[in-house]
């Protein structure tokens, strides 16, 4: 086989992209077939009927169980004793049509909503096909093998063309890899060894150029692409605590109406007026929370697909629910508040020196650094005329880190150049003697002002001057801060930056708090400390060194560039590794729970309204006609059309569960009056007046 060189480590450049909002639906090209999925839809309700998967839903299956009983009622009209009504096979018959159309319309909603997950999940898995792949022996001989052969520890090589077959992490080479299967993003992405970021490979993917030696991370089956799919597709879907404890509610309150309708013959007995059964399951299904029984878990999965259109694969729907409760939000500054490709702008001479010199010093100090500050920071140096006339051979690079805050060069002879954070290279110089001077300052605070981020450089223990890398605060952001401010959020920047620009920015973008000088450790610390005042934490990380506090975020999301620890750590994934997101994830969160808590509060409205219109007719011998409001023409019409209403409500409300409801950026309290007051309200008005209107068609067209 061909030697695969093993390359000099380089950090790779931090994912800072900020691209158009089209691009979110690139991934998802195939666009689903909307009438196939109605048609598929109409048969999984059929599907889904049968009596195993109904009673998952308690409050569905009492009506189905319901429906039964009219159907034998239907056919044998005298079944539980002699009947005094005038044509009951037609009522009966009528009635469990309608209660059977309840069941099958709440099937319905739950399989409409599935139907766009699977219709992803089929796309995803047309990209997954069965691969030969070439397993690399301890000897340094190849095999080829089957993709699903393959086991976790298992080397393999690959050359351009090749289909990545597995999940894995390079282990030798440099290779660019087209990555559209998973991010809808053709652009090559460089994949290599070393780098931490660069070297997590998913299975799937093609590789474009070059060659790679890749050691197998997951068995076939657990890939990513694989948990995509399940995930889409919903055969993860487990219910959410809030889904249990909403559903336990619902079923108990159903019990409470089962109970007290069982109990009604003995009451209507004693003011002789004498009820039927299929009455009495008329009553219970009009009085059961049937409207948000049926579409609760229509609900929870349009979340799901929702944060799944924006390119973001949450690991499960308690995550998307979870983000709906955030109180504190920790973002980053660069790249994530800020464009982030800080641009060296100027350099200022300070203690006497010339710009010429400056502008070599900085540019000595970042030959060897990869990030974009110091690429420009050589090219406005070279613009300048500065040279590195040093051999490049008898130099050593000091890479850049978060915890030092600077880096640098080491020339031959025992020179050091260094650039980085003036706190830090304050630091430095005075560790070797060397002193800082007012001017330091003045420079420093000048570009901090301007919300800039200044670098002091220096040869040995003398400070040369500044550099000034310019960033600007993203269009926008500070609306949406504005919006989650309103939402109750507060919003935490973290930076490594100095306090001084650190206010600028936090000031200009709008954050309510900011952490300046910030190592990564400080992190995790910001999110205990905030966690342990009994507030939900949501960050994101783009995985360097951040999975501990992915994990230790109530919600964390990872970017896609980051490391497979940091994407198993977090419980969502951004496709786009786009870190602002996270923004766009907590409002639809939010417009879940929001969307749960309106359409419950309409259903349980809207009963009180159905029970006015049955009430009346159950004592209608006893001659309480006060009770008779509504005015329904007869008892067999009041009692079919607040059914037909109760079935109806189901589908009409379809759209609503699967695109929410109309999201506003204000606290739980005020969303809570808000709704109470129109869907509470609206709740009790609106069946009012459509079982008037029923009662009038049905009249009319004389069915009662
Ligand atoms: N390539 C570099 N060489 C030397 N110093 C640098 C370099 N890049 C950044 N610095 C300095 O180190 C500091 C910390 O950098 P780091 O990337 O950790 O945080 P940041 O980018 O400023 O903020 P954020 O956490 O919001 O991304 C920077 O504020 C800057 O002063
Ligand atoms: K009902
Ligand atoms: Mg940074």
């Amino acid at each position: 086989m061909n030697p695969v060189a093993p390359t000099p480590k380089s950090k790779p450049s931090r994912s800072r992209s900020n691209r158009p909002s089209d691009r979110r639906q690139a991934r998802k090209k195939a666009r689903v077939n909307t009438r196939g999925l109605y048609l598929r839809a109409i048969r999984d309700a059929f599907i889904k009927l049968n009596p195993l998967n109904a009673i998952k839903n308690p409050v569905m299956f009492l009506v189905w169980v319901g429906t039964l009983i009219t159907l034998s009622v239907t056919i044998k009209p005298d079944l539980f004793g002699p009947t005094t009504q005038k044509n009951p096979q037609l009522f009966n018959g009528l009635l469990t049509g309608i209660l059977f159309f309840t069941v099958w319309f709440a099937n319905f909603a739950e399989a409409v909503a599935e139907g766009r997950g699977k219709a992803q999940a089929a796309a995803l898995r047309s990209t997954k096909s069965e691969t030969t792949a070439k397993k690399l022996a301890p000897d340094g001989t190849i095999t080829e093998v089957s993709s699903s052969s393959l086991r976790q520890g298992d080397n393999i090589y690959v050359v351009a063309g090749d289909i990545i077959p597995a999940d894995g992490e390079v282990i030798m080479g440099v290779a660019s890899v087209d990555e559209s299967a998973i991010t809808g993003e053709s652009a090559p992405v460089l994949k290599e060894s070393g780098s931490d970021i660069a070297s997590s490979i998913t299975g799937g993917t093609r590789i474009i150029s070059d060659e790679l030696i890749i050691r197998i991370t997951a068995d076939p089956g657990k890939g990513f692409i694989d948990r995509m799919i399940a995930l889409v597709e919903g055969a993860e879907r487990t219910k959410t605590p809030n889904e249990i404890a909403l559903t336990v509610l619902l079923t108990v309150l159903s019990l409470v109406f089962l109970f007290v309708v069982a109990t009604l013959p003995a009451f209507a007995y004693y003011v002789k007026s004498p009820v039927s059964v299929p009455i009495l399951i008329a009553l219970l299904v009009a009085l059961i929370p049937t409207t948000i029984a049926g579409l609760l878990s229509a609900i929870g999965i349009a979340g799901m697909d929702r944060v799944a259109q924006f390119n973001v694969i949450a690991t499960s729907g308690r995550a998307v629910e979870a983000c709906g409760d955030v109180n504190t939000l920790v973002l980053d500054k660069t790249g994530t508040i800020t464009l982030g490709n800080r641009l060296a702008e100027e350099f200022i001479p300070i203690n006497g020196h010339s710009m010429e010199e400056v502008a070599t010093i900085a540019l000595a100090a970042s030959v060897f650094d990869e990030t974009p500050e110091g690429k420009s920071i050589v090219r406005l140096a070279q613009r300048l005329g500065a040279r590195f006339d040093i051999d490049p051979n008898q130099a050593q690079g000091v890479e850049f880190s978060a915890k030092t805050r600077m880096s640098g060069t080491n020339l031959p002879g025992g020179r050091e150049v260094r650039k980085g954070a003036v706190q830090a290279i304050k630091g430095f110089v005075r560790s070797r003697n060397g002193n800082d001077t007012p001017e330091l300052d003045a420079a420093y605070e000048r570009v901090s002002h301007q919300g800039g981020t200044p670098l002091a450089v220096c040869l040995d223990n003398e400070i040369y001057g500044v550099i000034y890398l310019k960033d600007i605060v993203k269009s926008g952001i500070r609306d949406r801060f504005d919006q989650l401010g309103r939402m109750g959020i507060r919003t935490i920047m973290l930076t490594g930056d100095n306090r001084i620009t650190a206010s600028v920015i936090a000031n200009e973008a709008g954050v309510d708090d900011f952490i300046a000088e910030a190592t990564p450790e400080d992190k995790i610390n910001v999110i205990q400390r905030e966690q342990a005042a009994g507030k939900l934490v949501a960050m994101t990380g783009d995985g360097t060194n951040d999975a501990p506090a992915l994990a230790q975020a109530n919600v964390g999301l990872a970017m896609n560039t980051g490391t497979q620890a940091a994407k198993e750590a977090a419980n969502m994934v951004d496709l786009d590794s786009d870190p602002t997101k996270l923004i766009d994830i907590v409002s639809i969160g939010k417009q879940l729970l929001i969307t749960r808590g309106a359409l419950t509060t309409f259903s349980i409205a809207n009963d009180i309204a159905k029970y006015f219109a049955i009430i009346p007719v159950i004592f209608a011998a006893a001659h309480l006609q006060s009770l008779n409001i509504m005015n329904l023409t007869s008892p067999n019409s009041a009692i079919l059309s607040a059914l037909i209403y109760n079935a109806l409500i189901i589908p009409a409300l379809i759209p609503l569960a699967l695109k929410g409801v109309k999201f506003r950026p204000l606290t739980a309290n005020q969303l809570l009056q808000r709704n109470i007051l129109i869907y509470g309200f609206g709740g009790v008005v609106a069946p009012f007046i459509a079982i008037k209107l029923i009662d009038l068609l049905i009249t009319a067209v004389g069915l009662a």
